[in-house]
């Protein structure tokens, strides 16, 4: 998968060259590249925002140095006969991001993350592009980010690691929290007894259909006293 993220901050996603995903660029399994926003914006203070129409405070992240900079991205994709890759915009006005749709994300071949600052972007950068390609705006959650890039980051986690070959063993995919609409269940590991609190007693039977049991159980528990926002109403 190939991963463009246009941000006035592109040093912002240097870390990914050392997580996990580090490991899957180097094995080519995803392509990750920031582009400076500002390398776009040719007046002599490289300005990429403006007042508002209308009023109001803050600034908005004006249309032409987004133009250039989207143009770049899709113009080389199209030069390469690649399929037209997928814009996604970190917003809190956006859809909110699920693993269901890092699952989906995780099936195409590129996505372009516009992050924006300020205020967000001019409406028309939205308006225009999803004339030419696929374009989604997703929130990370109800709460406001001062730029897109923490948002992005994450997402670009949650879809990179779906990627088949970035995660070394599949099964660690499985039974995850969301994979199938529950939370996980309370994992263990040595010692046996620590502080004085002791490992459930089913986990050391060797009994693995109680294992199972008892963990699908600790799944539904869980999920009813944390996030019964995820149960239907017929498990409630
Ligand atoms: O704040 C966020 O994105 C940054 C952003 C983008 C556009 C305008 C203002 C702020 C965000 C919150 N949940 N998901 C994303």
């Amino acid at each position: 998968m190939r991963i463009d993220i246009v941000t006035i901050f592109p040093e912002f996603f240097r870390v990914l060259d050392v997580s996990l995903l580090g490991r899957a660029r180097t094995a080519g399994l995803l392509d990750v590249r920031a582009h400076d926003l500002r390398d776009h914006a040719h007046d002599r203070h490289r300005t990429v925002d403006d007042t508002p129409y209308g009023g109001g405070a803050g600034m908005v992240m004006k249309p032409e140095p987004w133009g250039e900079a989207l143009d770049g991205i899709l113009d080389e994709a199209e030069g390469a006969g690649e399929t037209v890759p997928t814009l996604i915009v970190p917003s809190p006005a956006g859809e909110p991001f699920t693993q269901a749709i890092a699952a989906e994300l995780a099936q195409l071949d590129h996505l372009v993350f516009a992050c924006g600052r300020y205020e967000g972007i001019d409406q028309r950068v939205v308006d225009h592009y999803e004339e030419r390609m696929p374009v989604r705006l997703l929130s990370l959650g109800d709460y406001v980010l001062n730029g897109g890039e923490v948002a992005a980051m994450a997402m670009i986690e949650a879809v990179g690691r779906l990627v088949p070959g970035v995660v070394g063993n599949p099964e660690s995919l499985v039974e995850e929290s969301h994979e199938d609409g529950l939370l996980e269940y309370p994992s263990y590991t040595k010692p046996q007894v620590w502080r004085g609190l002791e490992v459930p007693d089913v986990l050391r039977s060797g009994n693995h259909g109680a294992v199972a049991a008892w963990r699908h159980e600790q799944r539904i528990e869980r999920t009813r006293r944390v996030r019964p926002d995820l149960l239907g109403d017929d498990d409630a």
